[in-house]
């Protein structure tokens, strides 16, 4: 079946890693020994055009991050970044700020993203020129703002394009920013938790554009959420990530109805009610963070992370190679024998793989 491969690769990581110093202690300096808070370790993952791939995982397991060193708007620790099989160097001049127009990012918090002094006409404006997108007359610019407007449904535009930020509501707000992000015409969008700060009313409106601009312009999305029913609902693809790494992925609806990694079962488990997971959204409390029914747990020091397989110390299946050696990824077989491009990261699956080679 390998419905996902068979799709264009746009953009690939592999191996991405980011480890942010902490300041040292005069022991430390003295031995040589820098803390480092490991964000982010050795993630690869592909981004399809015309396809949704959810980055899933709590608060803290490092998705951000991801999405920053994809963005370019932090340096990686290692790995390496690809568009269309190039790679894309840290300090890489023309090519880089081509790489930028390519791929851009949506921010969780619209009012924070654009600037309030400006209007939408001033920001959208600006990045058309920005990009080379604005055209050469008054009449060629009108029409861009028009179309970009329209495409973000914010029509008629000449009723939005006098506003200050502070004038829109939050749905419209994110609107804009994801029309300032295709005033690039960009092949991919990363969006960080595009929703979470938007009342649960307009949410399924902000999704339900996205979708629609990845159908039209065949754009490739990495949708972060901490909303794992949300991911059913709207990706194409679920990657699980946990503590820095990812340790589960493959079809959404696979990975959500049939999740192989424990901590993807428990964080399914947390959800308020696993039921949602069959119609859409998780409950948010009123500072926009999910409600949980079971307790996720503590997650681990990012700083000292536990060795082996990051998920053990609370892993109810825990075994003895689990604390020492880090699991690769190994095929999570179909229960019928069918194809499948589900995976995980976990020893649970190693002697499947094994039997079924
Ligand atoms: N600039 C930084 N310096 C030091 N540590 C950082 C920095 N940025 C992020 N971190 C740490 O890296 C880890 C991953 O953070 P990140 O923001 O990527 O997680 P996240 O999954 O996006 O969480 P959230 O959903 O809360 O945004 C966290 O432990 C965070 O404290």
């Amino acid at each position: 079946m390998d419905v996902i491969a068979a799709e264009t690769a746009v953009l690939e990581a592999e191996g991405l890693t980011k480890h942010f110093p902490l300041p040292a202690s005069g022991r430390e300096l003295l031995g040589g020994h820098a803390r480092v808070v490991h964000a982010v370790d050795e993630v690869t993952l592909t981004l399809h055009r015309g396809r949704v791939t959810a980055l899933v995982g709590e608060s803290g397991s490092g998705k951000s991050t991801v999405a920053r060193l994809l963005a370019h708007l932090q340096h990686r620790t290692d790995g390496s970044v690809r568009l269309h099989g190039q790679e894309v160097k840290v300090r890489g001049g023309r090519k880089l700020r081509a790489y930028c127009r390519s791929v851009q990012l949506i921010f969780q918090d619209p009012f924070a993203s654009l600037n309030p002094v400006h209007t939408v006409r001033y920001t959208l404006s600006r990045a058309l020129r920005v990009h080379g997108h604005a055209g050469r007359s008054r009449a060629e610019l009108d029409q861009a703002l028009t179309d970009l407007l329209g495409r973000v449904r914010l029509t008629p535009a000449e009723q939005y394009l006098a506003k200050f930020p502070h004038e829109l509501s939050g749905g419209q707000r994110q609107r804009v920013a994801i029309a300032r992000a295709l005033a690039a015409q960009p092949e991919v969008l990363l969006a960080d938790e595009p929703v979470s700060m938007l009342d649960v009313s307009i949410r399924l409106g902000v999704l339900n554009l996205l979708r629609d601009l990845k159908e039209q312009l065949h754009l490739a999305v990495l949708y972060i959420t901490h909303d794992i029913a949300s991911a059913r609902y709207f990706a194409d693809e679920t990657l699980v990530m946990y503590a820095g790494r990812m340790v589960e992925g493959g079809p959404s609806e696979t990975v959500t109805q049939h999740p192989a990694h424990p901590y993807t079962r428990l964080l399914i488990n947390s959800a308020p009610d696993p039921e949602r997971l069959g119609t859409g959204f998780g409950e948010y409390d009123e500072d926009g963070e999910l409600t949980e029914e079971e307790d996720l747990g503590e997650p681990p020091s990012l700083v000292t992370p536990p060795t082996g397989c990051r998920f053990h110390p609370r892993c109810p299946h825990v075994m003895e190679r689990c604390s020492t050696e880090t699991p690769p990824r190994f095929e999570v077989p179909d229960p019928d024998g069918a194809p499948t491009t589900q995976w995980a990261a976990c020893w649970l699956y190693a002697n499947e793989e094994a039997s079924a080679a």
